[in-house]
């Protein structure tokens, strides 16, 4: 695993279990350090190994092309760095002197994408500070839904969150839906169509993360109880959609390349067990389960 000397670190973005940071001037690359453990870094780093193996093993296979490029690192832990991580997980000074990360590309260049026209807890929409484009991060959730009521809308309602959509119908009523989820965005009806079309496709994202949703399910149905935490990574990931539009001279048509890119396909600790039985039973008991 090579070992990467960086200074001038920026956050990126903050998860539960992960920090994203960009080092110096170069924000299409970066690197995310995972803070599940805050007890010690070499918890973390163990994890990390782990954690690759499981998405080189079981993740890769799954998702193939969808799935972000990514890499294995080791940082040299500077000063400036330790100064950060440390916010988020104990440092011993006697213990190890890099962290392991991935290292990946940036799904959202941000010194183009700062224009947040949308945002809830499971999506959000950026365009681009001077051409065509668009991009939107969702977290889907449970595409592929076993239960009587909607896990999503029911989840959601359970934690006070007040969305009224679930990506559940955009991919079974194929495209139009999106017109509900991104009402308020301002979005041209002409641009909102061609994004339609993407969510119409045999081939489309979700589609695929319902197709491996079900195919895992019905593994652990069948008895491969330990397949659970691959079942509970694929109902947790993230996906970048990036649509770069172009209009035509000279019939003025709107023409776009899109992009589809899945991450956070992390490993689940078979630990989080007790908290996955703990959340079923509340949602089964909770009296404003959601049905559609
Ligand atoms: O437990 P849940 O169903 O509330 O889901 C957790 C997510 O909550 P959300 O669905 O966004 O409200 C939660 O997301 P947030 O941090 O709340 O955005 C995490 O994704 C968590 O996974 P991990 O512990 O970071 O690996 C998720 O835990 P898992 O259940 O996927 O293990
Ligand atoms: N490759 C990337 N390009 C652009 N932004 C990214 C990338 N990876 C992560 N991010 C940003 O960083 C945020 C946190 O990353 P990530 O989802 O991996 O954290 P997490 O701890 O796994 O999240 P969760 O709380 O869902 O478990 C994301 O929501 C996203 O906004």
């Amino acid at each position: 695993m090579p070992t990467e000397n960086v200074s001038k670190v920026s956050m990126v973005g903050k998860g539960n279990a992960n920090i994203v940071v960009s080092f110096g001037d170069d924000k299409k690359v970066l690197y995310r350090l995972s803070i599940r453990y805050g007890e010690s870094l070499e918890a973390n780093n163990e994890y990390s190994l782990i954690n690759w193996r499981f998405i080189q093993r079981k993740i890769v296979p799954k998702l193939g092309i969808y799935l972000c490029s990514m890499e294995l690192v080791n940082l040299e832990l500077t000063a400036e760095l330790a100064q950060l991580y440390s916010s988020y997980v104990t440092i011993n000074p006697a213990k190890p002197d890099t962290i392991i990360s991935f290292k990946l590309p940036n799904l959202k260049p941000s010194v183009h994408f700062t224009n947040c026209i949308y945002r809830d807890h499971q999506t959000v929409l950026y365009s681009h500070s001077y051409q065509d484009s668009f991009i939107m991060e969702i977290k889907p959730k449970w595409l592929h839904n076993p239960l009587e009521y909607c896990r999503n809308c029911t989840h959601n309602k359970y934690k006070g969150r007040n969305i009224s959509y679930c990506y559940r119908n955009l991919l079974f009523e194929k495209g139009d839906y999106l017109k509900d989820i991104l009402s308020s965005s301002n979005i041209s009806n002409e641009k909102l169509n061609v994004m339609i079309q993407y969510f119409c496709k045999e081939d489309n994202v979700l589609q695929k993360i319902y197709n491996e949703q079900l195919n895992t399910y019905q593994q652990v149905q069948n008895g491969n109880i330990n397949e659970l935490p691959l079942l509970m990574t694929l109902r947790d990931v993230t996906c970048f959609i990036r649509w770069n539009f172009s209009s035509n001279g000279e019939d003025s048509l709107l023409h776009s390349n899109v992009k589809a890119s899945i991450i956070d396909v992390d490993l689940k600790p078979s630990e989080k067990k007790q908290h996955w039985v703990r959340m079923e039973n509340i949602l089964n008991s909770f009296d404003k389960k959601v049905f559609h």
